[in-house]
C-alpha cells in the first residue's frame, strides 16, 4: 500500500471508495474529530493537460457551499500530488436508487417472498420518489448557476447521498464559471456523450446553464423509466439521436412528468426552460410548499462553539484561532473547523479527540516495524528514545502485552494487561522480566540494574505508557464496525440499503461461490477478500463486448449480512450483496450486475432442486 506522509497525523487511509479518470479516492478518518472524509488522490505526474481541471475543481469547491454539493474541507498539494479531503457520501450513488433488482432465490418455497422482492426492488423510481432527489439537484445547479458556475457533467455517477440520504453533488472537475458571467457563450465541448446537449455534439458556442438543463432532463428521464432517452452502442448513432430529440415515452410517465422532460430535452436551446422556471415547475412544486428551496449552506460563518472547542484543543486564545481560521487556507484548521460546523448542524457534539487520546495516537503513528515473532497477534515496535516499546496493535484487544526493548530489539521488560470489558480499567496480570545481556553490560551499578529490575528509564516508559493503554483501547474500540474481521460477513444496518440487492439465502459461503462461478463464467477477472469480490473488466473477449460495450470496468460485490429486526442473532439474518461501481460507466455496471447477479440466482436454485 502505498504510504502517503502528508497525510500521516491528521488522516487515517482506509479503503479505496471510487476510481475516476483522474483520480483515486480513499475512505478516511480525520483524527482531531473521528469524522470519516473521503480523500480524492491526483498524481500529478498523470495529470498532463488536466492540471488545469484540478485547480478549477479546488477552487470552485472552495468558494461553493451549498446542502447538496459536496463539502470541501481541505487541499493538499505534495511534489507528487494534489489530495482533496472532501465530504464523505456514504450514501452511494444515485445510480443504485434506479436500482438493479436481481436476486438470488434458492427454492419453490420461497415463491412468495421473491414475488415480494420484485414488488419492492424496482428499477426505476416513484414520480414522488424521482421528485424528492431531483428537486435537491435542481437547488444545487441553480445555486451554481447563480454563482456564475456551470456543471457540465451531470450525470447519475455524479449525484451521491450521504449517510442520510441527502442529495451531494461532486465532480466539479469539468465546472466552468466564464468570466463576463453565465451569459456569455462557452467553446470547450465536454460531458459525457449520453447526457451531452444537441449543441455539444455539434461543436457549436454554447451557454452553460443551457447544457445542464439538458442533462437534468436526461437524468430525470433516466430516474422515472430507469433507462436512458438517448442510447446507442455506436457513437454515431447516439449523436443521431440526441439531435433529432426523439424519445420513447413509456405509459406510466404521468402527463405533468412527459411535459417537464419535453421542455428539459428541447434540441433549440432557446427553447428549453430556464433554472428560474424549472424551480417553480408545477411538477416539482406538487405535494410541497412551493418552489425548490435554495439550500445554501454558510460555511465561512463565525461559530463561536467550534472556535472554542478548537482553541482550547490547539492552546491559543480564541481570537488567534479565528484570525488563523478566518484566512479559509483550506489546511487541517479549516479542515477540523468545517467539519465540526457540520457536526454542529447535524445534532451531533461538537467536540475533538482530547489531546492526552493524540498524544496516544501520535504514538501510534510512529510505529516502525511490524514484528509478529513475539506474539500471536502482530506486535509493533515503537521507538521511544534509546529503548522501544512493543505491544500488539489490533482494535479488538481486550488485553496488550508490552514489551520494552533495547536498541538491539532485545526484550528487557514485560507486561500483560487485561482489559475488563465491563469497567474498562487495566487489570494486570503478570509481569515477566527479562534480563538483557547487551544492557547489562551497559549499565554501571549505580542505575539500579538487577537480576529483578528493568531500566529505569524503561520502567518509566512502561509505566506511563500504561495508564495510556486502558484510553488506548478506548481510543481504538469505539469505531470497531459490528465486524472488522474480513473473513466474516459485514452486518449491515437496517437504514439505507439502497445499493444492497437481497437474497433468500442463509448461507453468505454459498451466496459467494455462486457470484464468484457467475463472474468467472461472464469472462470477468475477479480478486476475493474475505466476503469481498472484486470485479474487473479488462480484457475484452467478443463475448464481454457483446455484453457490456467496450467499457472498461471496476467493482465491488460483497455478501454482507442484513438484519430482519434491531438486536437479532446471526440465524435471523438475510443475505444480502452490496455493490459497488469503482470505476467505469454506471450503465454498463448496471448491466454486468444484473447478468452477474441472474447468473448466481440461477446456479443457486439449480444447486439447491
Ligand atoms: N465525497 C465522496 N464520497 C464518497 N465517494 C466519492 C466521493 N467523491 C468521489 N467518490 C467516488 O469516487 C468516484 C470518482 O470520483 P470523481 O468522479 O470525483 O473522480 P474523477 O477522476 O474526477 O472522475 P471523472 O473521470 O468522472 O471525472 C466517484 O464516482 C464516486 O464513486
Amino acid at each position: 500500500m502505498v504510504r502517503y506522509t502528508a497525510l500521516k497525523g491528521h488522516y487515517e487511509l482506509e479503503k479505496t471508495i471510487g476510481c475516476g479518470g483522474f483520480a483515486k479516492v480513499k475512505l478516511a478518518t480525520h483524527i482531531l474529530t473521528g469524522e470519516k472524509v473521503a480523500i480524492k488522490i491526483m498524481e500529478k505526474a498523470h495529470l498532463g493537460d488536466d492540471l488545469p481541471r484540478v485547480k478549477l475543481e479546488m477552487k470552485a469547491l472552495q468558494n461553493l457551499s451549498h446542502r447538496h454539493i459536496c463539502k470541501l474541507y481541505q487541499v493538499i498539494e505534495t511534489e507528487a500530488h494534489y489530495f482533496m479531503v472532501m465530504e464523505y457520501c456514504a450514501g452511494g450513488e444515485l445510480f443504485d436508487h434506479i436500482g438493479i433488482f436481481y436476486f438470488i432465490y434458492i427454492d419453490y418455497f420461497y415463491l412468495l417472498l421473491i414475488i415480494g422482492y420484485i414488488l419492492v426492488e424496482k428499477n426505476r423510481l416513484s414520480e414522488s420518489e424521482a421528485r424528492h432527489f431531483f428537486r435537491q439537484i435542481v437547488s444545487a445547479v441553480a445555486y451554481l448557476h447563480e454563482q456564475g458556475y456551470a456543471h457540465r457533467d451531470l450525470k447519475p455517477e455524479n449525484v451521491l447521498f450521504d449517510k442520510d440520504q441527502t442529495v451531494k453533488l461532486i465532480d466539479f472537475g469539468l465546472c466552468a464559471k466564464p468570466k463576463e458571467g453565465m451569459e456569455s457563450l462557452l467553446a470547450t465541448s465536454c460531458g459525457s456523450p449520453t447526457y451531452a446537449a444537441p449543441e455539444l455534439v455539434i461543436g457549436k458556442k454554447y451557454f452553460g446553464s443551457q447544457v445542464d438543463i439538458w442533462s437534468m432532463g436526461v437524468l430525470l428521464y433516466a430516474l422515472l423509466c430507469g433507462f436512458l432517452p438517448f442510447d446507442d452502442s455506436s457513437i454515431d448513432n447516439l449523436y443521431r439521436k440526441i439531435l433529432s430529440g426523439k424519445y420513447d415515452e413509456p405509459e406510466w410517465l404521468s402527463r405533468g412528468s412527459k411535459r417537464l422532460i419535453s421542455s428539459m430535452l428541447q434540441v433549440d436551446p432557446n427553447n428549453r426552460i430556464t433554472i428560474e422556471k424549472l424551480v417553480c415547475h408545477p411538477w416539482l412544486t406538487m405535494g410541497y410548499d412551493g418552489p425548490v428551496t435554495k439550500g445554501i449552506h454558510n460555511f465561512h460563518e463565525k461559530d463561536n462553539e467550534c472556535i472554542s472547542v478548537m482553541s482550547d484543543s490547539y492552546r491559543i486564545s480564541k481570537h488567534e484561532m479565528w484570525k488563523k481560521l478566518s484566512c479559509w487556507n483550506y489546511d487541517y484548521y479549516t479542515a477540523t473547523y468545517l467539519i465540526l460546523l457540520t457536526r454542529k448542524k447535524r445534532g451531533l457534539p461538537v467536540k475533538l479527540v482530547t489531546s492526552s487520546r493524540l498524544a496516544l495516537k501520535k504514538r501510534l503513528h510512529q510505529v516502525t516495524s511490524p514484528d509478529s515473532s513475539h506474539c500471536d497477534q502482530p506486535t509493533y515496535l515503537i521507538s521511544l528514545g534509546k529503548v522501544g516499546l512493543m505491544f500488539p496493535l489490533s482494535t479488538d484487544i481486550n488485553y496488550i502485552r508490552c514489551k520494552v526493548v533495547d536498541s538491539n530489539n532485545k526484550s528487557v521488560d514485560e507486561k500483560e494487561n487485561v482489559f475488563d470489558a465491563a469497567s474498562r480499567t487495566p487489570v494486570r496480570r503478570s509481569i515477566k522480566r527479562y534480563r538483557s545481556p547487551s544492557l547489562d553490560k551497559a549499565a554501571s551499578p549505580g542505575d539500579g540494574v538487577s537480576e529483578t529490575e528493568s531500566p529505569l528509564s524503561a520502567r518509566k516508559v512502561l509505566y506511563s505508557i500504561e495508564r495510556g493503554l486502558c484510553k488506548m483501547r478506548h481510543v481504538l474500540t469505539p469505531r470497531r464496525r459490528y465486524t472488522n474481521n474480513v473473513n466474516q460477513p459485514l452486518v449491515l444496518g437496517t437504514k439505507g440499503l439502497c445499493n444492497v440487492s437481497t437474497t433468500s439465502s442463509n448461507d453468505p459461503e454459498q451466496v459467494l461461490n455462486e457470484l464468484k462461478m457467475a463472474l468467472i463464467s461472464k469472462g470477468i477477472s475477479c480478486k476475493q477478500k474475505g466476503f469481498t469480490l472484486r470485479g474487473r473488466v479488462e480484457q475484452m473477449t467478443r463475448d464481454t463486448q457483446r455484453i457490456f460495450g467496450k467499457n472498461k470496468l471496476s467493482f465491488e460485490l460483497q455478501v454482507c449480512l442484513i438484519p430482519v429486526a434491531a438486536g437479532c442473532s446471526q440465524q435471523q439474518h438475510m443475505v444480502g450483496i452490496l455493490r459497488k461501481r469503482l470505476n467505469g460507466d454506471t450503465w454498463c455496471y448496471k448491466k454486468v450486475c444484473e447478468e452477474v447477479l441472474t447468473l448466481a440466482g440461477r446456479d443457486l436454485q439449480n444447486s439447491t432442486n
